[in-house]
């Protein structure tokens, strides 16, 4: 029987560019229950003296995040930080109007900055261009990561935390050209309020990095429009432009589906060429990179109210705990290949979210924390891409779909780092086994182990058991000697299961 068949050639001095660490981000936002009964639940059996569940934060280190965004999201364009730190006591509850929630006010930015310094993971913090501006982002800079000596420092010396954070990535705001968010601009009131907030945080502590809000999707009717206008008023000050995009499976399309890498990629190379024309039009030198700052699968034309529908709850509600598959599972590693290709323009990224909100960590209140079936591809990415990202040319046949035109059916990406660690990761996206040759003269190429996620066809049950249940029967590692042939002249020829991902971990040598 003769298989689809794809070629991949790598060559070591080819590269795309160094893998920043950043890229396995994660977010946690005041949202559900991702901080109360996710992150925190005084009372667990598991918690620490601080109520920091100590299951959900071992998870954590096992999926490997280096940042963690927080704390929105929605949630931060009308957050009021202030009323979130000093003696947990005297906080007030509020109610939230991004997830109509009530929020009990017991975690703060002292309480998570101190978690995420304990747990050894960079925070990444957001600051409410909704509600707020240039005043309140300015003062919780200072508050973050001034010296002794002035106001807003000297509060959280009294709040009993004497060392500044030194907290380096700022988002300015979050989704501004959503009609959702609270305090919603157009990209010139944004642009503009971005550029004045960002001056006066960058006057408080010059050595901090900003985010400019991007567009909420590729299909917002201002993308491209918006990217070029905020970036107009910004390009001088900010680093980064942020991209949120979330894919899901419509009407059992599942080759749209497949294929939403390829509409991510595409996302990317529009926004970096948005982001370089403005470049152009400054003859400006600089490079603005991309933080991929929401990503991930999520059920949100199919499964979500929409937030002015949700009735106003307290007490941690459960809000967009998407239950996932294998099939969500190929589809989270096909997007880490994309981002892997991107390297060089895009350094930070972060899985939306962290735990029980659209996320890889579920928890119960009181009992067990588990990993759901996107856990695994993300672990093992997070694991094994280290160093740099080759430039790989992949050639395969592609396929129609109805929401991202002509996709490969094949994808790949690969890092090597200094000591010739090599890491594959390939998707096939067909139906059927592909052959995928990987042509690597100059270069000796040994692959010794691999784990595949494949795809279901059943639907996603919550709870601990199902995900039990997908990680056995879709999560494997691959049999090497059956699945890889060494061929003579560079050549290795891989054969890949019908709708999955693989990541093989090896060694390249040159010849
Ligand atoms: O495309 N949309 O309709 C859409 C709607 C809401 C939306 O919210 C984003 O996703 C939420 C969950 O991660 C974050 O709080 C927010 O930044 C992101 C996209």
């Amino acid at each position: 029987m003769t298989h689809p068949h794809a070629r991949v050639t790598l060559h070591p001095d080819f590269r795309v560019g160094t893998v920043d660490r950043r890229l396995f981000g994660s977010f946690v936002e005041h949202l559900g229950r991702a901080v109360y009964t996710g992150i925190y639940e005084p009372g667990h059996p598991t918690a620490d003296e601080h109520g920091f569940r100590r299951d959900v934060a071992d998870l954590t280190h096992e999926l490997g995040v280096t940042i963690l965004r927080y704390p929105g999201g929605n949630f931060v364009s009308n957050y009021r930080w202030e009323d979130g730190v000093g003696p947990a006591r005297d906080r007030k509850p509020f109610l939230d109007l991004a997830w109509r929630t009530v929020e009990p006010n017991l975690v703060g930015t002292d309480e998570f900055l101190q978690w995420a310094e304990r747990e050894g993971v960079e925070p990444m913090m957001a600051v409410n261009l909704g509600t707020r501006g240039v005043e309140a982002a300015a003062a919780l800079v200072e508050y973050c990561n001034g010296e002794a000596g002035t106001r807003w420092a000297d509060l959280r010396i009294a709040n009993g935390r004497t060392e500044p954070y030194g907290v380096r990535l700022w988002c300015l705001g979050n989704e501004m050209d959503g009609p959702w968010q609270i305090g919603h601009k157009d990209a010139h009131e944004y642009g503009k309020l971005a550029a004045e907030a960002g001056k006066a945080m960058k006057l408080v502590d010059p050595a901090i990095s900003l985010v400019v809000c991007g567009s909420s999707a590729m299909d917002m009717p201002t993308f491209g429009e918006w990217e070029q206008t905020v970036l107009s008023y910004t390009y001088d000050l900010v680093d980064h432009i942020s991209m949120h995009a979330y894919y899901e499976e419509h009407d059992g399309d599942r080759a749209s589906f497949l294929g939403s890498g390829t509409g991510m990629d595409r996302f990317i190379r529009r926004v970096v060429a948005s982001a370089d024309a403005v470049a152009a039009r400054r003859r400006s030198d600089k490079q603005i990179t991309v933080s991929f700052d929401e990503w991930n699968v999520w059920y949100l034309d199919s499964r979500f109210p929409g937030e002015s529908n949700l009735p106003i709850q307290r007490d941690a509600p459960r809000i967009i705990e998407d239950v996932y598959s294998g099939l969500d599972a190929v589809v989270v590693g096909d997007l880490l290949v994309t981002l892997l290709n991107h390297a060089d323009r895009v350094p930070v990224a972060c899985l939306a979210q962290l735990v029980n909100v659209i996320a890889p960590i579920m928890t119960e209140p009181g009992g067990e924390a588990w990993r759901q079936p996107t856990f695994h591809p993300f672990a093992t990415t997070a694991r094994l891409a280290r160093g740099e990202a080759l430039d790989l040319r992949v050639e395969a046949p592609s396929y129609a779909t109805a929401r991202h035109g002509d996709v490969p059916l094949v994808t790949a990406a690969a890092t090597v780092d200094d000591d010739g660690a090599l890491a594959v990761f390939l998707t096939n996206r067909g139906d059927e086994v592909v052959e995928v040759e990987v042509a690597h003269a100059g270069a000796v190429v040994t692959l010794e182990q691999g784990r595949q996620m494949l795809a279901d066809r059943e639907p996603a049950v919550a709870g601990p058991e199902h995900a039990a249940k997908v990680q056995r029967e879709c999560w494997s590692t691959v049999d090497v000697a059956r699945a890889v042939t060494p061929g003579s002249g560079g050549s290795t020829t891989i054969r890949l299961a019908p709708e999955s991902w693989t990541a093989f971990e090896g060694r390249l040598a040159r010849a």
